[in-house]
């Protein structure tokens, strides 16, 4: 049970957004539906499901299952974008102790979170840019480059609080996702047959644990959580995402017939995505799919997600093997474009800005 807090943490939601959302229509049932029924995709075709994966099988003896394995995680990287991995290699202990960690960071006040960079992240929470209540964010959440994090320089705090803690915990658990994001990405990169050297760096070669970032979400409460999302729909701007999601449940993915497709929690596994750097570099062979969070009337949802992103200064190209479908950018292009159609348009454009003709 999530115990009562004071209302000072929670952002003024309510205030920033009572206009547009007291003027708004209902979300439509298609954001409830998934949820509340079968949450294991909300689909029931055996085809369908969003695949498992046993990554003890990549370690395990045996050629035979190794391969059965990069199979799996190719086939769901093209035909799903998501999956979901168990046997990560992860502790429980681990996952607790940072999910803890995440919890206090939130418990904050409002006044205190948005002040200032604790332990050089920036806060941000609903969504600047929202005109309609549709594009409403229920959620707060702190980004970490990691680079800062890593770096192991002495913890500057605003509030004098000790944060070394906080810090050595985000250390050890996004050492350890770094591992597993990498492992992934050797694995897909590899399963490309037209990657071979001489072509392209792959992404494995133009990220390290220092170029990826971690974000820490919280999507409190919401009493109007037929009218907003917790996260609106969108694709990931990185390689691959790994997301470490409570039981409360919410997430939910579009898939090729258009249908919102639950990601069910599950205790022993983490949610894998691919992000539209993958889908750039693979040429379209994995794909970078729209999901967003459903807010919750209930209870407050936490996930921590880690997204595997090249140095801004990386090109991202394709891996070769025939013609590109995008033409080669850095990621802090691909970036700047983002940030200018969110604010132009009140919308991500993505990858079609790069198509080539
Ligand atoms: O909260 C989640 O489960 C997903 C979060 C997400 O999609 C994101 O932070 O990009
Ligand atoms: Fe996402």
């Amino acid at each position: 049970m999530v115990k009562p807090r004071p209302t000072s943490d929670a952002p003024p939601f309510m205030d920033l957004y009572h206009d547009l959302i007291s003027g708004s229509c209902h979300n439509g049932g298609s954001a409830r539906t998934p949820l509340h029924g079968d949450v294991d995709g909300g689909c029931q075709r055996g085809e369908h499901k969003l695949p498992v994966i046993d990554l003890g099988d990549l370690t395990r003896a045996g050629e035979e299952t190794r391969r059965a394995c990069v199979a799996a995680i190719a086939k769901a990287s093209s035909e799903w974008g998501f999956f979901q991995v168990v046997n990560h290699g992860f502790s429980r202990e681990l996952l607790e102790e940072m999910r803890r960690v995440q919890v206090r960071l939130f418990e904050r006040t409002f006044d205190k979170k948005a002040g200032c960079g604790l332990l050089g992240s920036y806060y941000t929470w609903g969504t600047p840019t929202a005109t309609s209540a549709h594009q409403v964010s229920w959620s707060e959440r702190f980004h970490f480059p990691l680079a800062k994090i890593l770096a192991g320089d002495e913890v500057e705090d605003p509030g004098n609080e000790k944060l070394s803690y906080s810090r050595e915990v985000m250390g050890r658990f996004s050492g350890a996702v770094w591992e597993l994001a990498r492992e992934l990405v050797v694995v897909l990169t590899e399963n490309l047959q037209g990657h071979q050297a001489g072509r392209p760096s792959t992404p494995a070669e133009i990220c390290s644990g220092k170029t990826c970032f971690l974000r820490l979400n919280r999507y409190p409460r919401c009493p109007v959580s037929a009218k907003v999302m917790g996260i609106v729909s969108h694709t990931d701007s990185d390689f691959l995402t790994i997301v470490f999601q409570d039981q409360v449940g919410g997430l939910q993915l579009r898939n090729d017939d258009g249908e919102w497709v639950a990601v069910k929690p599950n205790p022993d596994a983490l949610v894998v995505n691919i992000g539209d750097l993958f889908q750039a570099w693979s040429n379209d062979v994995y794909k970078s799919v729209e999901h967003r969070v459903v807010a919750g009337g209930e209870t407050e949802r936490y996930s921590i997600a880690y997204f595997m992103c090249p140095a801004e200064d990386a090109v991202v190209g394709s891996c070769g093997g025939g013609p590109s479908t995008y033409r080669r950018f850095t990621f802090e292009e691909y970036r700047r474009q983002v940030a200018e159609d969110v604010k132009s348009n009140g919308q991500k454009v993505g990858l079609s800005n790069f198509l080539l003709p």
